[in-house]
C-alpha cells in the first residue's frame, strides 16, 4: 500500500483524506501538513491521521497530494523540491495549475498528475478529472485513478481540457447550491417555512440528479419536457428564466471560471 501525504489540509485536503478513511484505508498509511498549527491538531484528533513537517512528508511518502491554493504553490515547491526524489508521484489538486510548472521546478523526471476534485468527495461523490504530466505513465494514472475512486467518480482528460472542467465540475457544485439557495428564497416569499422550504428543494435536487444519473432517460432536455405540461405552471416559469436570460447567464459564469483558471496559472509562467 502507498503513503500518501496531503500537503495542505483546508477543505479539499480534509475532504480527500476523510474520504479515503472512510473508504476503509488505513490511517497509518496517510500523512498530512499544514502550516495553522490549531488545524493540524483539530484534523490529528479527528482521524487519528499523523501531521508531519514537510520535509518528513517528502520522505516517507510514495505520493504527494498538493492541495494548497494555487496563490500559495511557491512557497509549497521551495520546501519539496530540494528534498524530493523523482520516483516519487506528485498529484496536483490546484486549480488552473499546469503540470509543467510543477516539472519545470522539481527533479528531472518526476511524475506529475494534475486532477480536478470536487467537494461532494466528503459525501463519496466527487467527480474528479485526472491529465498525466509528461513523466506520467500508465501506472501512475491508475494509482491516481484507485485512490479517486474510493471517493467519487474519475475520468481522464487531456491536460487542455483542465481549465474548463475546473469551471464546470470543480466550480459546479458552487452553481447548484446557489440555485438551491435562490429556489429556497422564493419558498420563503411564497410564505413556506424556511425549513420546509429547504426540504421540498433538496430532494426534488436529489430525485432530479438521480434522475439524470440513473434513469432510463438521462438526457436533460426530455426529463424537463415531461414536467413542462401545456398551459401549465412550469412553462410559465421558463418563461421567465429565457426572460432573465438565465441560460446566458450560466454559460457566461462557466466562461468567467475558465478563464480565472487560466489566469491561476498564468501567474505563475
Ligand atoms: N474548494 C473546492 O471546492 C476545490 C478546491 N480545489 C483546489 O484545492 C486546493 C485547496 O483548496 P481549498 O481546500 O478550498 O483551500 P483551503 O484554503 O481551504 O485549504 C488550503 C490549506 O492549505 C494550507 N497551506 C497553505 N500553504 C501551506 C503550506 N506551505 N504547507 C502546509 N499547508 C499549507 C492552508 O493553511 C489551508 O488549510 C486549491 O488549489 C483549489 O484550487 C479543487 C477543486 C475544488
Ligand atoms: O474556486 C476555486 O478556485 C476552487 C477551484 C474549483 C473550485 N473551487
Amino acid at each position: 500500500m502507498n503513503s500518501i501525504a496531503v500537503l495542505g489540509a483546508g477543505k479539499i485536503g480534509e475532504s480527500l483524506l476523510s474520504g479515503l478513511l472512510h473508504a476503509g484505508r488505513n490511517p497509518a498509511d496517510l500523512l498530512f501538513t499544514e502550516r495553522h498549527p490549531e488545524r493540524a491538531a483539530e484534523l490529528t484528533d479527528k482521524y487519528g491521521i499523523e501531521h508531519v513537517e514537510i520535509d518528513a512528508a517528502v520522505r516517507r511518502a510514495d505520493v504527494l497530494i498538493v492541495a494548497v491554493k494555487p496563490q500559495d504553490i511557491e512557497p509549497l515547491l521551495d520546501g519539496v523540491a530540494p528534498l524530493l526524489e523523482p520516483s516519487t508521484l506528485v498529484v496536483s489538486l490546484c486549480a488552473g495549475l499546469p503540470t509543467k510548472l510543477y516539472e519545470r521546478r522539481l527533479a528531472a523526471g518526476t511524475p506529475v498528475v494534475r486532477v480536478m476534485p470536487n467537494t461532494p468527495m466528503v459525501v463519496g461523490e466527487a467527480m474528479s478529472a485526472i491529465s498525466a504530466g509528461s513523466h506520467a505513465d500508465e501506472k501512475h494514472l491508475a494509482l491516481v485513478e484507485d485512490l479517486l475512486s474510493s471517493v467519487g467518480q474519475v475520468v481522464r482528460v487531456p491536460e487542455s481540457q483542465q481549465d474548463a472542467v475546473t469551471a464546470l465540475s470543480g466550480s459546479g457544485p458552487a452553481y447548484f447550491f446557489y440555485l438551491v439557495e435562490a429556489m429556497i428564497d422564493a419558498g420563503i416569499l411564497l410564505g413556506i417555512p424556511r425549513a420546509t422550504a429547504a426540504d421540498l428543494i433538496v430532494q426534488s435536487a436529489v430525485g432530479a440528479a438521480t434522475m439524470l444519473r440513473d434513469g432510463s432517460e438521462g438526457h436533460p432536455v426530455i426529463l424537463r419536457e415531461a414536467v413542462t405540461s401545456p398551459a401549465g405552471t412550469t412553462i410559465a416559469g421558463i418563461r421567465e428564466l429565457e426572460k432573465h436570460g438565465v441560460r446566458a447567464a450560466l454559460i457566461d459564469a462557466i466562461e468567467a471560471a475558465r478563464d480565472r483558471s487560466v489566469e491561476l496559472g498564468s501567474a505563475h509562467d
